[in-house]
């Protein structure tokens, strides 16, 4: 795919998501899609720019929290135990856990999106620092990547790039949706 359509893919499903969506259907069908995960590291993130807010889901969450960290530029990201602690502005206007909380490994991570399609492919804000993390997790332990979207930022196709990484399960404030292998 050009960088061109992509970009026009981004801001069409950012265009979207400013609609938003049933922020309290989202975190009944989170909270729910997290039920069987309970005692796993959760990695969550801070909503920001109209992003679907995880935040209620990850509170009833019966198990370590943790908060993705940029670390620099075309890195992984690195996760940071989270306990209500006042969090750090970081780059790109996020807020993440000051460095003294330690590194945790996530099992199960809730991957904020700009779009998503029904095969699990997601696109993001273009730094491809989700792609890179889940890469990196999937090579050594196994996780569960669940995107999580306002129904409307559904797409009907993103062409899956090599370095792509799917999404296991998308949730939507109209349900979860399942990729089929
Ligand atoms: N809430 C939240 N936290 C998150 C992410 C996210 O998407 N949402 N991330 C997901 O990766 C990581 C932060 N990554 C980000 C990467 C780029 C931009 C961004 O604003 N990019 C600019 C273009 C920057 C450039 O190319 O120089 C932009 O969109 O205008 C934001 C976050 C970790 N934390
Ligand atoms: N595993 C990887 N290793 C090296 N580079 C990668 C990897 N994954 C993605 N990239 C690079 O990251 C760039 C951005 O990827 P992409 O446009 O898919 O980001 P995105 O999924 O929209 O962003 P994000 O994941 O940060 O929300 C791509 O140009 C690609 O070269």
């Amino acid at each position: 795919m050009s960088g061109a359509d992509k970009a026009a893919l981004r801001a069409r499903a950012l265009a979207a998501r400013a609609r938003g969506g049933d922020q309290n259907a989202l975190t009944r069908h989170l909270t729910a899609a997290l039920a069987p995960h309970r005692g796993k590291v959760l990695s969550g993130y801070w909503p920001m720019r109209g992003e679907a807010d995880p935040r209620p889901a990850m509170e009833a969450h019966d198990g370590p929290l943790c908060l993705p960290v940029v670390p620099g530029r075309a890195v992984p990201l690195v996760f940071r135990r989270w306990r209500g602690e006042p969090l750090v502005p970081g780059p790109f206007g996020t807020l993440h856990p000051a460095d003294s909380q330690p590194v945790l490994v996530p099992q199960i991570l809730i991957v904020p999106l700009a779009g998503f399609d029904r095969q699990g492919n997601r696109i993001g804000y273009g730094g491809g620092y989700y792609d890179r993390t889940l890469q990196l997790l999937r090579e050594t332990v196994p996780v569960t990547a669940i995107g999580l979207a306002f129904a409307v930022q559904e797409l009907p196709e993103i062409p899956a790039e090599p370095f792509d990484q799917p999404l296991d399960v998308i949730v939507t404030d109209r349900g979860p949706v399942h990729p089929q292998g």
